[in-house]
Formats: C-alpha cells, structure tokens, sequence
C-alpha cells in the first residue's frame, strides 16, 4: 500500500512496550493518542520485558485502544502474536523472518514494515511487498542496544535520489527540534520511543513532536 493514506499513517509514528514506560502503558499510550500519533507499534523487549499471557494481556489492552481511536495497531517482530490478535500489520528487521514469508502469513491486507540501513536492503524489502520503510538509527539512541551505526539521514536522502517512492518513516533519537530534518530528507513521518514515552508530559510532547512534523508534510 504506497499511498498516501499510509504516509499519513507514518506522520507520528509511536514505538512502545512496557520497558519504555515510567507510568501505565495504557496511560501514555491514551495521552500520545491524545497528542495526535498517527499509528502505533507494540514492542515488548528488553530487559523486564513481559512474556507470555502478561504480554498478549498488555497487547491486547492497547491495541483496544488503538482500535477505539483508529489508529493502526503494527507489532514488532512477533508474527504469532500479530496474527493471533488480528494486528492491523507487523514490523520486522533484518534479523527477522523475510518480509514475503511475513506478507503470505499475514496477507494482502496488513500493514509490512521493514527495517533498512543501506539502499540494497530497501529494494529488496520493496521486491519482498514492504508497505513501508523503518530507515536508521538517524541519531544516537539509547534504546536499542544492538542498533547499528548512526546513519543521519543520509540513507533516506540516497534513496529519493534514486526515485523510490515506497513510504519511510525515519527512528532513531528523533525529537521535536530534530524531527524537521527528517523530514526535509524525504522521509513521510517520524517514528519515536522515549522522545514520547519518557516524557514528563506525553500529551504535551506528543504534540510538540505532531507539529514539528506536520507543519511541514501538510
Ligand atoms: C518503524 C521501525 N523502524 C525500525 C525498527 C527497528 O526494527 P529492528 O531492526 O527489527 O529492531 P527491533 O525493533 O526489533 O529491536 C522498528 N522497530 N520500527
Ligand atoms: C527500535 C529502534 N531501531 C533503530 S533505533 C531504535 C530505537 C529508537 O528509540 P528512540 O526513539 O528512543 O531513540
Ligand atoms: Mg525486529
């Protein structure tokens, strides 16, 4: 789906699981909905992440949520759970299951993100049936130990070059004052984890961060 439902989809694009929150995870998850994110991804890892019931229990308290505010409810890496609780999509990396493999579980219909850090690795998620891009990390991050090095934004500039257009969605230690230049790169939205879930005040930040961006791709 390379329309522009989906990159509106991708504006603000709210990356949580337990281990990101200081408070409730139904909490933060209302406020940045509240703050105006446009979809959501489930991302229970880490260190005290939940497993098991504990973790469908939570997955399904906030994908309700979601659906009761329309947002689309994407879970990363696991295809079991995303097809088991009818997940409206799934992210995956480049350590993850092929994206083909993915799209036949999960069919025509749902949502297929994939991870890229080089341009090779983006046409072949595009021959694969991605619906969209996750390109970095662009900035130094701290909440992924095992990302790889920090690409700026050089590989979303690479790719427009080029002409592709299958949506991006930029992640990687993006904030309101840096989202902007993700954005001018050609990326169609932000995604983010602690920038919204760490903050003191989720709704006012969520807000911030929804028109840094959309102050620019409207
Ligand atoms: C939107 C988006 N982009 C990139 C990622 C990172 O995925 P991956 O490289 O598989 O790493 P993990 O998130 O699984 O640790 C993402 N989750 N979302
Ligand atoms: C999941 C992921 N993939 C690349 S960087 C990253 C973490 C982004 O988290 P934050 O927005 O807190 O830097
Ligand atoms: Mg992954």
């Amino acid at each position: 789906m390379w329309n522009e439902e989906m990159r509106s989809k991708l504006q603000l694009y709210f990356i949580m699981g337990s281990t990101n929150c200081k408070q409730d995870p139904e909490k933060v998850l209302l406020d940045a909905i509240d703050g105006g994110i446009t979809m959501f991804q489930f991302r229970e890892k880490g260190e005290g992440a939940l497993t098991g019931t504990e973790k469908i229990n939570l997955a399904q308290k906030l994908q309700h949520l979601c659906k009761e505010h329309a947002i689309p409810f994407i879970v990363n890496d696991d295809i079991e759970l995303a097809l088991a609780l009818n997940a409206d999509g799934v992210h995956i990396g480049q350590d993850d299951e092929d994206a083909s493999t993915v799209r036949k579980k999960l069919g025509e219909g749902k949502i297929v993100g994939v991870s890229a850090h080089a341009l090779m690795e983006v046409k072949k998620a595009i021959a694969d049936g991605a619906d969209y891009i996750g390109a970095g990390p662009i900035y130094p991050t701290r909440t992924k130990a095992d990302a790889e090095p920090v690409k700026g934004t050089s590989l979303i500039e690479e790719v427009r070059k080029t002409g592709i257009r299958i949506p991006i969605v930029g992640i990687g230690g993006i904030n309101e004052g840096n989202a902007s230049a993700v954005i001018d790169a050609g990326a169609d939205g932000v995604s983010v984890i602690t920038a919204i879930s760490l903050a003191a005040d989720v709704f006012e930040r969520s807000s911030a961060l929804k028109k840094a961006v959309a102050g620019i791709s409207e």
